[in-house]
């Protein structure tokens, strides 16, 4: 459906007169199971909406020549012995392969003859168990291109299956010292750190889990006190006892506190500053969850279920870590390594699973398998297997067996063509129907390069093909560009690793003082909150406007300051604003010919020597007159009568002598003057 959509707009495309490129290699399609179909690409050459053409990129400027050479012979060989299998069963050529990989050869773009490539097959019986021999000669093959002056950083393994990966690095780590690098090994749940942390949140949110504590307290007690003690120690005695106090005493606090804050001071707590090689991990766990918290709350339990489900199989790009990088074939597809390795070079080139469903469909094809009753149903999933060539559906057993075939030699063809220098293969010996009996098969009828082989002694030997192929000499890793030339320009990028630190910070709520001024409001005792909550907003408004025209200004600033909730609040706000200052009292003060001193604080000393602080609400001056308001909001009281007159003694005091006081109930827009 894909391409349909896109042939569309090519077609658009080329309708308007514009170029397209489509830039593919149908040797490289190893997606068939994701609905990838290299027939498309295959088929444009004669697709009549579309005038194409076809231009094949002749030379290979990644590989050494040694290189390009072996894989000419070899996939050229390949290809001939899947031809000939197929020709002997069907009496034709099979033309689909043969077109595919027409363009198998290339040219080098180098003079010199460099590369090497060594292929071994390794036996399967009681004493050299094949899985254990493999591993062992991978690690020794390894070793010896390390000794020989091959940078780790240079390697790279390819699999077949990532399920293979962890067997590999299991067997680096025990027997070798070397460290293997790869995506699928660097999950965020192999963090210690990030376990500790998430043990902490389970902690906090599922206070009855003693299992998860004890294991937590396990994780403290050993990788960061480096004290001996097992879990059961652990369980028969308190929990708590074994872990952080800090931890213990904080527990209600750190509940409350917001999930990325909570993480950084479990790290803090809990001393994890002291587990070592955990930045990379801790770096993309953080990333994580600021991005979770962008959709979701601090909820813990919700977390955990994201942790739980998803996130703790999220990996770590792994390419800022030293070591020697191990991936699967399908993930190698379009990269390139000075040296790389091929361990357990024999997958199936058929039934790789045991339930490969195809869907057969007989009916409508108007061949001779189209009859009843298997033209009654229209389509039928079968169980692929070679019985299938001798039922109704022998055709699309056929065509499936192709495929297969195809995709497995694409599979080949995408691995050994990542080589830059070497390529070092290891496969099974006379292994029926797999890769690497396509393998010895081909190396057998290449021509092209002359591979050397070992001489088997036995007669028995003699029989079979040669277990160990080489050519061509090993090519070292290169100096750094900044050894070899001393120009600062042509200097490597280098990795600095940085060190992830915590540091604690104390979580403030940061309110604007406008709205926390709001919040705190005046002692009304209003019993109507949206009386006393009008009040309040107007209150603001009054004193903080010069003049009736500063009013749109105040309000939208009130809405800046998110304490307006509402258009319609904003709406009535602004009506009983203009309303209130429509008294002709009001309008004067409001006219902006006054001098003002909008809530400034009047300081002085009481009679038992104390500062004291007043703040009338507006004080307004000309021609020496003072005026002073108060605005109110509720009922008269005499209390207020004698606030303001307080506010006059003062300012009479300062030297003012024509000081009038007014209280200006706003909500009946009353003024009273005080006397
Ligand atoms: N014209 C050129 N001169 C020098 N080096 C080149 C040139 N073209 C490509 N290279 C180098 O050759 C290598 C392979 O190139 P590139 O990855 O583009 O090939 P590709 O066709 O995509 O390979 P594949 O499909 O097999 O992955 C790269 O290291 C690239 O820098």
């Amino acid at each position: 459906m894909q391409w349909e959509n896109f042939h569309l707009l090519l077609q658009e495309s080329l309708a308007q007169k514009e170029g397209s490129l489509i830039v593919g290699d149908i040797k490289q399609s190893i997606y068939r199971w994701r609905n990838g179909d290299w027939k498309i690409l295959a088929g444009l050459g004669n697709d009549p909406s579309f005038r194409i053409r076809e231009c094949s990129l002749g030379t290979n400027w990644r590989s050494e020549a040694n290189i390009i050479r072996f894989n000419n012979g070899l996939f050229t060989a390949a290809c001939q012995v899947l031809n000939d299998r197929y020709e002997a069963e069907q009496g034709d050529p099979c033309t689909q392969l043969l077109d595919a990989y027409s363009d198998v050869c290339q040219q080098t773009a180098r003079k010199d003859e460099k590369g090497y490539i060594k292929l071994t097959f390794l036996p399967d019986n009681k004493e050299e168990p094949y899985a254990e021999t493999m591993l062992q000669q991978l690690a020794e093959e390894t070793d010896a291109l390390i000794r020989k002056g091959i940078q780790t950083k240079d390697i790279a393994i390819l699999v077949r299956k990532n399920k293979t990966i962890p067997a590999i690095a299991d067997y680096f780590d025990k027997h070798t010292p070397y460290r293997i690098v790869s995506d699928e090994a660097f999950r965020l749940d192999a963090s210690l750190a990030i376990c500790m942390i998430i043990g902490g949140l389970r902690f906090l949110a599922m206070p009855d889990d003693l299992i998860a504590q004890a294991r937590l307290a396990v994780a403290y007690q050993n990788e960061i006190l480096h004290q001996d003690i097992s879990l059961n120690t652990i369980l028969i005695n308190k929990v708590s006892d074994y872990l952080p106090a800090g931890f213990m005493l904080q527990l209600e606090e750190l509940k409350l506190m917001p999930l990325y804050e909570l993480m950084e001071k479990l790290f803090i707590l809990f001393s994890m500053e002291r587990i070592e090689h955990q930045d990379a991990y801790l770096c993309a766990f953080y990333d994580a969850v600021t991005e979770y918290q962008q959709k979701h709350s601090s909820e813990l339990t919700a977390f955990l279920t994201y942790w739980d489900e998803k996130l703790h199989e999220k990996t770590i790009p792994s390419g800022e870590i030293e070591g020697i990088r191990i991936l699967s074939i399908h993930k190698s597809k379009g990269l390139e390594y000075h040296t790389v390795l091929i361990p357990f070079c024999d997958w199936k080139m058929e039934n790789e699973t045991n339930s490969h469903l195809i869907w057969c469909s007989v009916a409508g094809t108007g061949k001779e398998t189209d009859i009843a009753p298997f033209n009654e149903l229209d389509i039928v999933p079968v169980n692929y297997s070679s019985a299938m060539a001798n039922s109704i559906y022998r055709s699309s057993y056929l065509e499936e067996r192709l495929q297969l075939w195809v995709d497995n030699l694409n599979l080949l063809y995408v691995a050994f063509t990542r080589a830059c220098k070497n390529l070092i293969i290891w496969g099974k010996q006379n292994q029926k129907g797999t890769v690497s009996e396509l393998l010895q098969e081909a190396l057998l009828q290449m021509k092209d390069p002359p591979m050397q082989h070992e001489e088997t002694d036995s007669e028995e030997d003699k029989s079979s093909a040669p277990d160990l192929y080489e050519y061509g000499t090993l090519c070292l890793s290169e100096p750094s560009a900044e050894q070899a030339s001393g120009n600062r320009l042509s200097e490597q990028a280098e990795g600095i690793p940085v060190r992830l630190e915590s540091t604690e910070t104390a979580i403030e709520f940061q309110q604007s003082n406008r709205s926390a001024d709001f919040i705190r409001g005046e002692e009304e005792e209003e019993d109507s909150t949206q009386y006393i909550r009008q009040g309040r907003l107007l209150h603001q408004v009054f004193a903080s406007i010069r003049q009736e025209s500063d009013l749109p200004e105040a309000i939208s600033r009130l809405r800046f300051d998110g304490i307006l909730e509402s258009a319609e609040q904003e709406k009535q706000i602004t009506r009983l604003a203009q309303w209130a200052m429509n008294h002709p009292k009001v309008k004067d003060w409001y006219n902006g010919t006054w001098e003002l001193f909008n809530e400034c604080a009047i300081l002085f000393t009481d009679e038992n020597g104390h500062t004291q602080t007043r703040r009338p609400d507006r004080v307004m001056m000309k021609n020496g007159q003072v005026i002073i308001v108060d605005f109110k909001f509720g009922k008269k009281n005499e209390a207020y009568n004698r606030q303001v007159r307080e506010y006059m003694n003062l300012l009479s005091a300062m030297g003012y002598t024509h000081v009038e006081g007014f209280l200006w109930y706003v909500f009946k827009n009353e003024l009273e003057e005080i006397v």
